[in-house]
């Protein structure tokens, strides 16, 4: 359903908030002085402001107001800061001495049950994996975040300090000053200038303490204050009446069926790619037993029922199953497992909510491909001509092989499994199409480059064809996926498409990259309802839980181009209020009869990361809250009422799946700004982005590559890395369903396709 009767893009909205503004209680400017102008969604803290206070409003460049905003980093501080005096500033030896029998406590009371090899809760915790190391780094950190979380919430109660200051970070005591210092992370250090991005993403942005800024293992941000009871963890359980909130399944199964409703426009090659943009740019991390990683149980063998607080682990937040589930009665479950997300301690290390942290570069910097840090990323290489490993496999290409038996989760000998730079890459068979795609790629170009310039080093060619590739991906997600995904009108209001000719000058210094909790929690999760339950190849129908962590299909001769060419040629699912019960009844179900459910999964975590309600997300974006359930489409809203006590208990994922889509677009509102003002940081917050000249980015392209990388197309790259033994030819919009009027299938060597050409990189 549409938004647009209440708010936003109207024309007639647009002329009120105009008049508005005349009449004085905003103030309009035609151009903002040494700030910018912002969508409403960039400039958060406005809803938190007397009309008085708000920022003076502009014009965009696609109609409705924006603001003059200092934006894009630190969006949930507190506007006053008169008041931060207002409690101590120092933390007191008992707040100290309390918070560490408190964390003893929590620590010892874990419970030991075991997650056991080959069930759905053991894979979906593969989804969180990416090294014995870095699992081992990543408890200790984890370890560290919560004893400062416990400090914050007996600090919070003995000084009674109101939630508003605690969420808006209007609490200035510094861990760094007490004893509790150990549990702080040092900045990193950056020596001289880098022409190529670092791994691990730090030292981007050249401000010395802002060299951390998108870098791996740095928390996720947010756009609005979290939604915690407590204001620190504690998730939001309860309905603004105060009453319990409904079970996440409850949810799950009362709004999201599975009907197949194919796209008109696109195929499944779009739902992939945004799997693996997802995989760039995300990865959170869940809380783990103990230094091996293993696995937390939240419920009685066989998901009989949920296990009760003197045994549970203090980061279980189990997804409680009616009695009469339309799906898991049959199986008497009655708890699906779920544990909350690792925090880590913010850098300035103050008294603080919990962070989330994200274990990879939040930068869009083909992460999936080369790793989030330097050991993940020399474990790739050849160290030969610039290039990665690969398995050849009887004459063709695949990633190499992985004997790390927590990256597919099985233990039989003999079964393929493969390694990227990304822990997830297993997940699904399609994704692994695309990750192969990319590694030979950059191959491909390495091997060109080393031609052009048979001198050039190793180090050289790993590194130039690395930011070739980079390079491309950026210009596909700009060119071609963005604006299918959100519409021209977003792409215009925030400034996404890319330039035609010349640099451009969109880096901005003051935006933190970061992702947001609201972006990896629920916006970008959209991808969920695009996934299609059976990929259809040749006369074979391949359900999709039998290709989760599973992909010796891979080996078969033909099997790589066929399921590139399934991808172009299957409609990928509208993104709407269905979701296919490959995800939500049969996820990961391995060999078992039922799997998890992903839509509860993503209502829980929306909660476990203290996403708001869907109804402030409206607010924040300038339009007016939903009050009745009435203002739904009929039938929605009387399921809405069925499993919500009010409107304002929507969970974010929740509403903006509802939405129709925008206009030439393939989400609702809610997430196309929530999604735009994402990409829109990882461009000017982005130093090393392709399209900035040598003033921005020590690495740019000259005026000749970067034309160049002008004409990188998502279908010529498939071209390039094919097989060619069943794919010949591609469509030229390669998003775009191939039957869909005006696409036209033209075959690899037609000139109508261009191509990238590598002589502008000849020394
Ligand atoms: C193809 C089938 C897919 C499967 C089986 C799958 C499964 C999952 C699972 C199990 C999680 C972790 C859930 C949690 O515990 O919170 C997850 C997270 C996520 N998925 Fe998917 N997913 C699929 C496709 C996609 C697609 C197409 C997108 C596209 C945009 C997407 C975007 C995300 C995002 C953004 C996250 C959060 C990542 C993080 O911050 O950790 N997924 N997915
Ligand atoms: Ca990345």
């Amino acid at each position: 359903f549409s938004l647009r009767k209440n708010d936003l893009v109207g024309e007639k909205e647009y002329n009120e908030d105009l008049d508005v503004a005349k009449t004085g209680l905003l103030k309009m400017c035609k151009s903002c002085k040494s700030v910018k102008c912002v969508p409403q969604i960039q400039c958060p803290a406005h809803v938190r402001m007397a009309d008085h206070e708000k920022p003076q409003i502009c014009d965009l460049p696609a109609g409705k107001f924006g603001y003059c905003c200092k934006t894009g980093q630190n969006h949930t501080a507190g506007q006053n800061k008169a008041r931060r005096a207002a409690f101590q500033t120092i933390l007191p030896p008992d707040v100290i001495e309390d918070a560490r029998k408190n964390f003893k406590h929590l620590m010892h009371g874990v419970a030991q049950m075991p997650v056991n090899r080959g069930h759905p809760e053991f894979t979906h915790g593969i989804m969180f994996h990416s090294s014995p190391k870095d699992d081992l780094h990543n408890f200790a950190l984890s370890n560290s975040a919560f004893e400062l979380v416990i400090a914050s919430q007996v600090f919070r109660k003995k000084e009674q300090v109101p939630l508003d200051d605690l969420i808006t970070n209007n609490v200035q005591v510094e861990f760094s000053k007490t004893p509790l210092a150990q549990n702080c992370q040092s900045l990193p250090i950056c020596r001289g200038i880098h022409k190529y991005r670092t791994m691990d993403g730090t030292c981007n942005n050249p401000l010395s303490q802002r060299l951390h800024w998108g870098a791996a293992g740095q928390p996720m941000e947010r756009l609005l204050p979290p939604a915690y009871e407590d204001g620190i963890w504690t998730p939001r359980a309860h309905s603004k009446d105060g009453t319990p909130l409904l079970s996440a399944r409850d949810i799950s199964s009362a709004l999201f069926a599975d009907v197949h409703r194919p796209h008109p426009k696109y195929n499944l090659l779009i739902m992939q790619f945004a799997q693996l943009l997802a995989h760039d740019v995300s990865q959170s991390a869940s809380v783990r037993l103990d230094e091996s990683g293993g696995l937390v149980q939240c419920c009685s063998p066989g998901g009989r029922s949920i296990l009760p607080p003197e045994k549970s682990h203090f980061a279980c937040l189990p997804i409680p199953v009616s009695e009469n589930d339309e799906f898991y009665r049959a199986f008497g479950v009655r708890c699906l497992n779920m544990v909350r997300l690792s925090l880590v301690p913010s850098a300035d290390c103050q008294l603080s909510y919990g962070k989330q942290r994200n274990k990879v570069t939040h930068y869009l910097d083909a992460s999936p491909i080369y790793g989030s840090n330097e050991e993940s990323a020399r474990d790739l290489r050849t160290f030969r001509g610039g290039q990665l490993q690969m398995f050849n496999d009887f004459g063709r290409n695949l990633l190499p092989l992985t004997h790390d038996k927590n990256a597919c989760g099985s233990e039989e000998p003999g079964s393929t499994c493969f390694k990227s730079g990304d822990g997830r890459t297993n997940q699904i068979i399609s994704l692994i199409t695309l990750h192969i795609v990319f590694a030979r790629e950059h191959n491909r170009i390495a091997d060109i480059l080393s031609k052009l310039n048979p001198s050039s080093s190793d180090e050289w060619l790993y590194q130039e064809a690395r930011r070739i590739v980079i390079a491309e991906l950026q210009h596909i997600t700009y060119n071609e996926f963005l604006p299918a995904l959100i519409g021209p009108h977003q792409m215009k209001r925030f400034r996404l498409m890319p330039h035609q000719k010349g640099y451009s000058t969109d880096y901005n210094i003051d935006v933190n990259p970061a992702i947001t909790n609201e972006f990896s929690g629920a916006a970008f999760r959209m991808g969920h309802s695009s996934v299609v339950g059976k990929f259809h190849i040749h006369d074979e129908v391949i359900n999709i839980p039998d290709v989760m962590f599973n992909p010796s299909r891979m080996r078969k001769r033909e099997f790589y181009d066929d399921m590139l060419q399934t991808l172009y040629t299957q409609p990928m699912q509208e993104v709407d209020s269905s979701i296919t019960h490959g995800l939500s009844r049969f996820l990961f179900r391995g060999h078992s009869p039922f799997g998890l459910d992903l839509a509860a999964i993503n209502i829980q975590r929306g909660r476990d990361q203290g996403i708001r309600c869907y109804n402030d997300y409206l607010q924040v974006m300038g339009a007016p809250k939903l009050n009745n359930f009435d203002q739904f489409p009929k039938d929605i809203g009387a399921k809405l009422s069925r499993v919500y006590r009010t409107p304002d208990d929507i969970d974010l994922w929740v509403g903006g799946l509802l939405e129709r889509a925008v206009e030439d677009g393939i989400v609702g509102i809610t997430f196309a700004e929530i999604i735009a003002d994402q990409f829109a940081r990882f461009k000017q917050g982005d130093r090393y982005f392709y399209e900035y000249n040598d003033k921005v980015n020590p690495g740019a392209f000259n005026l000749a590559q970067l034309q160049e990388l002008r004409k990188a197309s998502i279908s010529r790259l498939i071209c390039d890395n094919a097989d060619h033994l069943t794919l010949h030819s591609v469509p030229v919009a390669g998003f775009v369903r191939a039957d869909f009027p005006g696409n036209r299938q033209v075959r690899c060597d037609d000139p109508n396709l261009p191509s990238v050409n590598l002589n502008a990189w000849r020394l």
